[in-house]
């Protein structure tokens, strides 16, 4: 088995809004390995978003550990956070929120002109089979076009994880088999430790590991045996 990438012991959240109190995680004991595709199932409200918000630095837990590759992430201040999350994570969300005045390859850009080992824009575009589009802007491309845009922009810095919450949420089947299909190879040909949520079941399928949550802890924790190809999933 590979080295794990992320551990987490009895990790807490709780939020305080009006007066009342929501325990969006309650305990939750995980680890996740080096170079797998994790999917992250659930219902509406189970805590996926939470618990990935926590392990990509966007968030901190209440209480409990939460370790990337052993450090210890609830330590560290936010400017570290800071620096965790822009040396080591890419993020993509279900709205693709890139720049709608920037082309395909501006928008990546804005990435790899600061990053220290940055992809050139043109080859993170071509690994998402976006090459022929570099030139356009936002309101030129499909949604699924859109989000393979924003994962390579989330891939070009060549973070270690690749933290995706409903990159398919907005998309129709046929568009969100294009994503997911991206979101494999850059797994699978750059090795980079991939983490999906979802709350369509029929996406578990292409995963190493499947991370069942419910009422803010974890269910089951399976493995695939044979996995999907994209290709092979519909909704
Ligand atoms: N910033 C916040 N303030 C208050 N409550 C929050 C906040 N963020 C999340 N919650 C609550 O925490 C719980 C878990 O939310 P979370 O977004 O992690 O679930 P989820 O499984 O990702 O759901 P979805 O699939 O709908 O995105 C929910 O009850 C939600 O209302």
């Amino acid at each position: 088995m590979s080295e794990t990438i992320f551990h987490t012991e009895d990790l807490v959240k709780t939020y305080h809004t009006g007066g009342t109190e929501v325990r969006a995680l309650s305990g939750v004991d995980l680890d996740l390995y080096g170079s797998e595709l994790t999917v992250l199932l659930g219902p509406s409200g189970s805590g996926k978003s939470t618990l990935l918000n926590i392990l990509g630095g966007l968030d901190h837990a209440t209480s409990g550990l939460v370790e990337f590759r052993g450090r210890d992430l609830t330590l560290l201040s936010d400017r570290e956070l800071t620096r965790y999350r822009r040396d080591h994570v890419g993020f993509v969300f279900q709205f693709y929120n890139l720049v709608p005045s920037l082309t395909a390859r501006e928008n990546v850009q804005m990435v790899t002109d600061i990053a220290p080992n940055p992809m050139r824009a043109e080859e993170a575009l071509a690994r998402v089979g976006m090459s022929d589009r570099i030139d356009h802007f936002p309101a030129e491309l499909s949604g699924g076009q859109q989000q393979r845009v924003a994962i390579a922009r989330a891939i070009a810095k060549r973070p270690e994880v690749l933290l995706c919450d409903e990159p398919t949420g907005a998309l129709d089947s046929s568009t969100g088999v294009q994503v997911l299909e991206a979101i494999r190879d850059i797994n699978e040909d750059l090795g980079t430790t991939a983490i999906v949520i979802t709350h369509n079941a029929a996406i578990q399928g292409m995963a190493h590991r499947v991370v069942h949550f419910q009422d803010g802890n974890i269910s089951t924790v399976s493995t695939n045996d044979t996995r999907l190809a994209p290709s092979q999933i519909e909704w």
